[in-house]
Parts: C-alpha cells; structure tokens; sequence
C-alpha cells in the first residue's frame, strides 16, 4: 500500500487544504499526519511542544509518518517539518512527494501570528519564516518528485497544478 501523492513544504504553503482539495478532485481519501499525531497524543501540537518539547513531537512525527506512509493509498499531507528527519526523507525517496513551495512574505501573511503554530509564535515570525526557508529548501527539493510555486495561486489552481505537473 502507498500514497498516490505525499505533500511536503514550509508551514503555511497548502498541504492541508491543497491535499484535501486533491483527494477530492481524485476520489482519494486524505490524510494529515499533524492529526494523526493530535489524535494519538490527545492535545494540540502546540500542547506538544510545550507540554513535551520539540523533539518529542519530532519523534512522533517520524513515527507516525512511517505508520501512514504504509497504511494510507490516498494523498498524505506532512507536516512542514517531517523531512527533517533523514529516516523520513529516506522514505519520501520511494514515493511521488508533491513539494508546495511559499516565499516568506506570503508564507507568514497565510500563517499569521498563528498560535497553532508554536515555532512561528514568537516575536519575529518573518525572520523564523526565512531561517526555516533557507535551512528547509534543500531537504523539500531533495525529496521532491513536483514542485510548485505557490504564492499567486489559490488553492484549486495548486491542485490543478500539481495534476499538471505530473504529467508534464
Ligand atoms: N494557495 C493559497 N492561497 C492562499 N491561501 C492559501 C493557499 N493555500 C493555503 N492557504 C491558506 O493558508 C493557511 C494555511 O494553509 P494550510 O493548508 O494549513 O497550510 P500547511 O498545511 O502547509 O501549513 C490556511 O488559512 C489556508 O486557507
Ligand atoms: O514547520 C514545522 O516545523 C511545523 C509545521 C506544522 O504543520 P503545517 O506545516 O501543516 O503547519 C506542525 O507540524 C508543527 O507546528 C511543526
Ligand atoms: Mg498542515
């Protein structure tokens, strides 16, 4: 059993609602694993983070990547930090990974101050935006079997180009 599509790219790119999109365009099933990980743990990631620290949620996060990478046939979305891990990426490796990719100045406008979002809530979100840009780039392309570009389309022209991106 595998994914039709993994969806990768920064926090605030798409993946959720462009994967949900996608599924639904394809008659897919869609799966997040940032809800897989809220539902195993019982509270919010945020409540992850603080509560048991980053590398906790990491280490769930590879874990639950790995389970729904053998379980679900449909479109998986990750979240922007799973291909952190080099055991993720290696795994990615056999799959048609989707990288949504977004430029700083729209990735914080969609993220906001977001307090979902524990690593962008702190008192400079465009300069943790851009630090997490530059550190993330090579491990999203390293992976990627598609890319696209994000920021001047809305979620169904992002669908429509990841559909068209595989066929090009
Ligand atoms: N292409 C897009 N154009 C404008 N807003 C978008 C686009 N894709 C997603 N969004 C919005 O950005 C926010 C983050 O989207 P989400 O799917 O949660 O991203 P991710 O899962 O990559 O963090 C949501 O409010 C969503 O509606
Ligand atoms: O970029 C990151 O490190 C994270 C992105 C989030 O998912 P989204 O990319 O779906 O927001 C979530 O997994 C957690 O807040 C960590
Ligand atoms: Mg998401």
């Amino acid at each position: 059993m595998s994914p039709r599509y993994v969806v990768v790219g920064p926090p605030g790119a798409g993946k959720t609602t462009v994967s949900e999109l996608l599924a639904a365009r394809l008659g897919l099933p869609f799966r997040d694993v940032d809800a897989d990980i809220v539902a195993l743990a019982g509270k919010p990631v945020s409540d992850i983070f603080t509560d048991d620290g980053e590398p906790a949620f990491r280490a769930m996060e590879e874990e639950a990547v790995a389970k729904a990478l053998v379980e679900h046939e449909g479109v998986l979305a990750l979240g922007g930090g799973a291909v952190l891990s080099a055991a993720t990426r290696e795994r990615l490796h056999e799959h048609t990974v989707v990288f949504l990719n977004v430029g700083m100045a729209e990735g914080v406008r969609r993220t906001g101050l977001s307090s979902s979002r524990p690593l962008l809530s702190g008192i400079n979100p465009r300069a943790t935006f851009k630090a997490l840009l530059d550190a993330r780039l090579p491990l999203y392309r390293e992976v990627a079997t598609i890319e696209v570009l994000t920021d001047s389309l809305d979620p169904e022209q992002v669908t429509d180009a990841v559909i068209e991106g595989e066929q090009a």
